[in-house]
């Protein structure tokens, strides 16, 4: 087994912590070149549950605590309802979104998730060339079991302008997070998403109950790799500090020019906070119900902070999209793209990078038909007062 010991309690990482429907009617072609993967996102999961090791499966799938928060996060979109708007749609629609660090053909981004390679042997390289195929960003995260250059590298291969951004935890030592940046600059990343919600490492029973606490033999956290103050050669722990502040993003912003998101908000003052700081977006997330199990769903979150950053930066919502209505309903509440987490893993260990492919073709395909049904023409048609509480059909804001 690789490494040190779990780093508060997750597992170790050999210095890792520890309609179309048939008819043609502009339905655009599949994203990737690759082969046919068919199935939805539910049976691409069960199709990840049947190959997957257990404990790897869980590790992927649970949440912190009783899992209240990783239910409620697909439960609170089923609670929301779209108001369509009619007779104002056009025959193709523009999908694309810009912000700080790239443009995405669709208003859809691969959050950030560890280990890749515990779901397929091609790992992050196989997230990376799906997503640039899709034409949108992979957040490759510090917890990746490829080097970040190998990672920027593979999305380039597919599409010489793909953008990959590089997620990292603040290190308590600072040497250490700016060798991590560096690393990502060089690599070539076109932002940094600094993850703000785990100052400890989020409970999880799953994990436990498995006895996972390490990466399987010949796989580790390569970002990790060859850091100050590691053994030569080897990784260091991925730390994470209660002690982590805004001066820790002050220092951080300072060490480079690259746009710097800050994801894992949900409190109103804290989306002002990272303005004020300096970011350049902030994505609202609970980790996936993985890290505190008291939160609310991340979309019940979404609608507060919008309104505190009053369109100052863009934000970002992940948790629960399992589907391109999700999609719709956050663009409405405001959110400028949402990020997909599990869905990706499933895809990915269902099929490598074709399964990964059909997990981005499929929000794709769906946000679009979505959004010809609300009689949008790109993203920006989808309005607050398109959402209404399921059950009433009445918005508040309309009139
Ligand atoms: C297995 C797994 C590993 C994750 N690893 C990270 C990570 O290393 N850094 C991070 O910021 N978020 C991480 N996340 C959280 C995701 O970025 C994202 O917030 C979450 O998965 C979104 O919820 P969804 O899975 O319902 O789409 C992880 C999530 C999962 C499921
Ligand atoms: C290695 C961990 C830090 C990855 C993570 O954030 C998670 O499993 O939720």
């Amino acid at each position: 087994m690789s490494g040190g010991p779990a780093v508060n309690g997750g597992p170790t990482a050999g210095g890792g912590l520890s309609t179309n429907g048939g008819l043609s009617t502009n339905g655009g072609p599949g994203v990737s070149g690759g082969p046919t993967v068919h199935g939805d996102l539910a049976e691409l999961r069960e199709r990840a549950r049947a190959v997957l090791d257990p404990a790897h499966y869980d590790y992927y799938a649970g949440g912190v605590g009783d899992e209240v928060v990783l239910g409620e996060n697909e439960a609170a979109f089923r609670r929301l309802a779209l108001l369509p708007r009619v007779l104002r749609g056009r025959a193709t629609r523009d999908l694309a979104v810009d912000l700080p660090g790239g443009r995405l053909a669709l208003p859809v981004l691969v959050a950030p998730t560890a280990f890749h390679r515990l779901a397929h042997p091609d790992g992050e390289l196989a997230t990376a060339r799906a997503a640039a195929a899709a034409g949108t960003v992979l957040v490759s995260g510090v917890a990746s079991t490829v080097a970040i250059a190998e990672v920027v590298a593979a999305a380039r291969e597919v599409d010489a302008g793909a953008a990959v951004w590089f997620q990292l935890y603040p290190h308590p030592e600072h040497d250490v997070t700016a060798c991590l940046v560096r690393r990502a600059e060089r690599a070539g990343c076109t932002a940094l998403v600094v993850t703000a919600d785990s100052p400890v490492f989020g409970r999880h029973r799953r994990d436990a109950e498995h006895g996972f606490h390490d990466l399987p033999e010949g796989l580790a956290a390569e970002n990790m790799r060859d850091l100050p103050g590691g053994p030569p050669g080897g990784t260091r722990d991925i730390a994470m500090s209660p002690a982590v502040s805004w001066a820790d993003l002050d220092r951080l912003r300072a060490l480079t020019s690259l746009p710097v998101w800050l994801k894992g908000v949900l409190h109103p003052r804290d989306a002002v906070l990272a303005v004020e700081h300096g970011a350049a977006g902030v994505v609202v997330s609970n980790h996936g119900g993985r890290q505190c199990d008291l939160v609310p769903a991340a979309v019940d979150a979404l609608p507060a902070v919008v309104e505190a950053v009053a369109g100052r930066v863009p934000v970002l919502l992940d948790g629960g999209v399992r589907g391109g209505g999700d999609v719709a309903v956050a663009l409405a509440l405001g959110a400028a793209a949402v990020g997909v987490g599990r869905p990706v893993l499933w895809g990915l260990a269902a099929a490598g990078e074709a399964g990964v492919a059909r997990v981005l073709d499929l929000l794709r395909d769906e946000f679009d038909h979505v959004l010809a049904l609300c009689g949008g023409r790109d993203p920006a048609d989808l309005t607050r007062d398109l959402v209404v509480p399921r059950g009433t059909g009445v918005s508040a804001r309309c009139g």
